[in-house]
């Protein structure tokens, strides 16, 4: 039987992560997957593909919108969504083919099956042809990910009534994509079909979209999605899903109780996503969840089993592949008796739609809630020359500090290159700044960076320069 430091089940950014940095340390690492590629949901059916298509999609729609504005003639742009397909499991390819090569660098075994617990320190896999090898591990890490949710009602037959991981790869261009759920992944592909000519409705629960996120940025994304044509049905569950034929029709219940539907020819179900623990024989080593099916850990992401540990969106927390990898990292540092250290009050968010939208640190609602006294600064990008260049007016910064020591304690943003342009808020934050402090570094001109600076001094002393 081979035997193992650690042995880790998943390779997501989780998974792939933890065993990097365990070979680093020294351990003799493992990592279990049973899909034939690595990198898990992000890298195969999630982060990664929907970024390329985003892409794609957002190079069309400025062909189609934008390039005759800046002096581009051409002939009215085609979509060609089977080569933007195919482009896409290249850049998935070319991706999960990287993690097999540090796998391979870092000296760390690649088993291809399905990992079950045996015991608390035998875990078993099982290949895809039934044939079982059980390898022997001093500590375990649980990696396994998640897996879309749906909604009881709903039978998801993955043609035409499908999750995230079928709409990276649709054979046509939907005429009618009837979103359910206005979170993340809803907006981001919604955007993909919007972009390539889909009429796109979003159906979503609560009285906003991406609710986790400032209600600034909620507006304000709400309201350049609606100029790009996509239409929203706030307030409204969703009750009922039906398949005819090529059409799909969507039942739902608003507020007032009235019952609306929509007529579409797909329809994508986007209403979270729930953690995947079947088949990971738990109960043989004795692992508890919680009452949500999370794996249960302490802050040490340590289970009730002390030599297996748990992390990513398996946990609890936001499920978010660099959060997972924070704590992969987390987790091998601490079993070789290092003392590393998460902040998970700065662990950025980011939604990929054109503006991209970004926040870090705590929501004006979470700050209002808790009481605490705050000053609000914000700067539109449209008042920068460098979005006035490019056309990208859309968003704005909005910075939120302490009202008596000026402390940095929310940062958000809409605007282009806003995923990017959020870690000089994570960087400020981690080294505790306040406004002013952001107010006074130099930022370059013309950069859309100008206008954290700006929402810095707006915070600050209510003296922005360019408004
Ligand atoms: N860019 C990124 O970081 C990124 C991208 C994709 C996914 N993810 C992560 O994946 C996870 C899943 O994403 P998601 O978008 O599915 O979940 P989500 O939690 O972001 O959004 C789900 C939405 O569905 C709504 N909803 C729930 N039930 C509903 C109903 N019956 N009718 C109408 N609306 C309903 C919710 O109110 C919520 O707004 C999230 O945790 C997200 O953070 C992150």
């Amino acid at each position: 039987m081979s035997s193992f430091d650690i042995t880790v089940i998943g390779s997501g950014p989780g998974g792939y992560v933890a065993a990097i940095r365990a070979a680093q340390l020294g351990f003799k690492t493992a990592i279990i997957e049973k899909y034939p590629t690595l990198g898990g949901t992000c890298l195969n059916v999630g982060c990664i593909p929907s970024k390329a298509l985003l892409d794609s999609s957002e190079h069309f729609h400025n062909a189609a919108h934008n390039f005759e504005n800046h002096g581009i003639e051409i002939n009215p742009p085609k979509a060609n969504l089977a080569r933007m397909i195919e482009r896409k499991q290249e850049v998935v390819d070319q991706t999960t083919g990287g993690i097999k090569y540090l796998m391979d660098k870092n000296k760390i075994t690649v088993f291809e099956g399905v990992g079950s617990f045996e015991s608390a320190t035998k875990v078993k896999v099982t290949k895809n042809d039934g044939s079982a090898e059980v390898i022997e591990s001093k500590y375990t890490i649980i990696a396994t990910g998640s897996k879309p949710s749906s909604l009881p009602f709903i039978n998801l037959d993955k043609e035409r009534i499908i999750t995230s991981t079928e709409a990276l790869k649709l054979k046509e261009i939907p005429k009618h994509l009837i979103v359910i759920g206005g979170g993340v992944i809803g907006l981001e592909l919604g955007s993909v079909y919007l972009r390539l000519g889909s009429e796109v409705t979003v159906v979503e629960y609560m009285d906003k979209i991406i609710p986790g996120m400032d209600g600034t940025m909620s507006k304000e994304l709400q309201k350049v999605l609606k100029k790009q044509g996509m239409k929203f049905q706030l307030s409204t569950g969703v009750s009922a899903v039906e398949r005819n034929g090529d059409n799909v029709k969507v039942t739902a219940k608003n507020k007032k109780g009235e019952e609306l539907s929509f007529e579409g020819d797909y329809v994508l179900v986007s209403v979270g996503r729930k953690p995947y623990t079947e088949g990971l024989g738990l109960e043989n080593a004795g692992v508890e969840l919680d009452e949500r099916g999370r794996v249960k850990v302490n802050d040490h992401l340590q289970t009730n089993v002390t030599n297996i540990y748990a992390i990513g969106d398996v946990v609890q927390g936001a499920m978010l592949a660099h959060k997972a990898s924070e704590e992969g990292v987390l987790v091998a540092e601490q079993l070789a008796g290092q003392k590393p250290h998460i902040n998970y009050n700065l662990i950025p968010g980011v939604v990929y739609t054109w503006p991209e939208v970004a926040g870090v640190g705590k929501t004006e609602e979470e700050l209002k809630e808790a009481g605490v006294a705050i000053k609000v600064g914000s700067f539109p990008m449209r008042a920068l020359g460098r979005s006035r260049a490019s056309g990208d007016i859309d968003g704005l910064v909005k910075i939120i500090s302490d009202a008596k020591t000026d402390e940095i304690l929310g940062f958000h943003m809409i605007g282009a290159r806003a995923a990017d342009l959020i870690h000089e808020g994570v960087t400020a934050m981690e080294f505790r700044a306040s406004a002013e402090d952001l107010a006074r570094m130099s930022h370059a001109h013309p950069s859309y960076a100008e206008a954290v600076k700006e929402a810095a001094l707006d915070a600050t002393e209510k003296r922005p320069l360019h408004v």
